[in-house]
């Protein structure tokens, strides 16, 4: 029996409820399949934790969660006591960029029984590769001075290695699927970073000879997303461009609560972080309201990660049975509870098994 260790961080407000959720299934699943376990540690860290301590984690956080194979967060934020910048990059970020989390793997596609906001969808499958550690997100730049005269500067960092290693990794992905990738730019505007984005698109191709590669403006690209998302197969993007991409992927897949991401260390150095794309949506937290879906995906996605794809398969199909039924939370014109759609996943689970 493989026993794998997580560290369990629901951070804030739905993140709490969804990761609650997410574990019980993970467990239903690993009990009626047996050969892996999943053992949970999990740590408060967050806002309130913040309001108490003075900080989002404490000092050797770091070294503590460096011990586990994987980390299993739910979402970090609560404007009302925390500005989002400090959380977020007192945290998520953080972990991001001293795990070297590189890649941030963001799958959509069509669900059964889940409708779409576009009037006519045809079936899409794609997944957005955003770049994780760099680019618009970075901490290079300052304010001076006040009042009329004051100026805020942000610069984004492209570095050759970074950008070659999130696309190299989109490459080998399409060349998993169908061999077809798309490289959001705004060379036309964004005259330095831009046209270095897409030089080492090219210089990288050549090693990918059978994928069929090209480029798209970030914001006709955004559309696209919109107008035929049908035509997609591997999306590769800058940390901001890929933030934007995916909320707009899990919007035409009918909600953000639906959609994973698997934040991931190439080099295995560092435990890989699984999350939902969703943040801690501080309107219904506490309601019970809170679609669980999406970070039942991401656990998809961990156990795709630790090579139990048929595990992963199952808990799809499980997903996708329930949506199916109409046992739907609000936010997918449902009227059931977190609750009622962790338990019918689970009893989708147990019968599977039973066949
Ligand atoms: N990865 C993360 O941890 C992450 C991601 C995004 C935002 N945030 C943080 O979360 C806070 C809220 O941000 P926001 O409002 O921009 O984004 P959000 O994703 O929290 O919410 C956007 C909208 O989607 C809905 N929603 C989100 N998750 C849902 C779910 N599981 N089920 C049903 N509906 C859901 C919310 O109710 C809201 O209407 C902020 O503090 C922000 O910084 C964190
Ligand atoms: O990366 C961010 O900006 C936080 C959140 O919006 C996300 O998509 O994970
Ligand atoms: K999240
Ligand atoms: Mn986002």
């Amino acid at each position: 029996m493989r026993k794998i260790e997580l560290a369990a961080l629901p951070g804030d407000g739905v993140g709490i409820e969804v990761v609650e959720s997410a574990k019980d299934v993970l467990h239903t699943l690993a009990d009626a399949h047996g050969g892996v376990e999943f053992s949970f540690t999990t740590f408060p860290w967050s806002c309130d934790y913040y309001v108490e301590h003075g900080e989002m984690m404490p000092k050797d956080a770091m070294n503590t969660l460096k011990q586990f194979e994987a980390l299993f967060l739910g979402a970090v934020g609560n404007p009302a006591l925390v500005p989002d910048h400090i959380s977020l990059w007192g945290m998520l970020i953080k972990i991001r960029r001293e795990f070297e989390l590189s890649v941030n793997v963001r799958p959509a596609k069509r669900m059964k029984g889940i409708a779409s906001p576009l009037a006519n969808p045809k079936d899409f499958d794609f997944v957005v590769v955003r770049e994780n550690s760099e680019g618009e997100y970075s901490e290079v730049g300052g304010r001076i001075h006040q009042g009329e005269n004051e100026v805020a500067i942000q610069n984004a960092v492209f570095t050759r290695r970074a950008t070659e290693k999130v696309l190299r990794y989109a490459f080998q992905l399409a060349e998993k699927r169908n061999s077809r990738l798309v490289s959001a730019t705004k060379s036309n505007g964004i005259v330095h970073s831009m046209p270095f984005w897409d030089e080492v698109t090219k210089a990288v191709a050549t090693e990918y000879p059978h994928v069929n590669v090209q480029s798209n403006h970030i914001d006709a690209l955004a559309a696209f997303f919109v107008t035929k998302p049908s035509e997609f197969d591997v999306v590769v993007a800058s940390n901001l461009f890929g933030d934007i991409l995916t909320d707009v992927g899990s919007a035409i897949m009918g909600s953000i609560g639906i959609a994973p991401s698997a934040n991931i260390n190439l080099e295995g150095r560092y435990p890989s972080m699984f999350e939902p794309v969703h943040g801690s949506a501080p309107d219904i937290a506490g309601k019970g309201l809170a679609n669980p879906i999406g970070q039942i995906w991401t656990a998809k996605m961990m156990l795709d990660h630790f090579g139990y794809d048929e595990l992963g398969q199952t808990l799809l199909d499980a997903i996708e049975d329930v949506t199916e039924s109409g046992i739907k939370t609000r936010d997918i014109g449902g009227t059931s509870t977190t609750k009622e759609v962790t338990e019918a996943i689970k009893s989708s689970i147990l019968q599977a098994a039973r066949v």
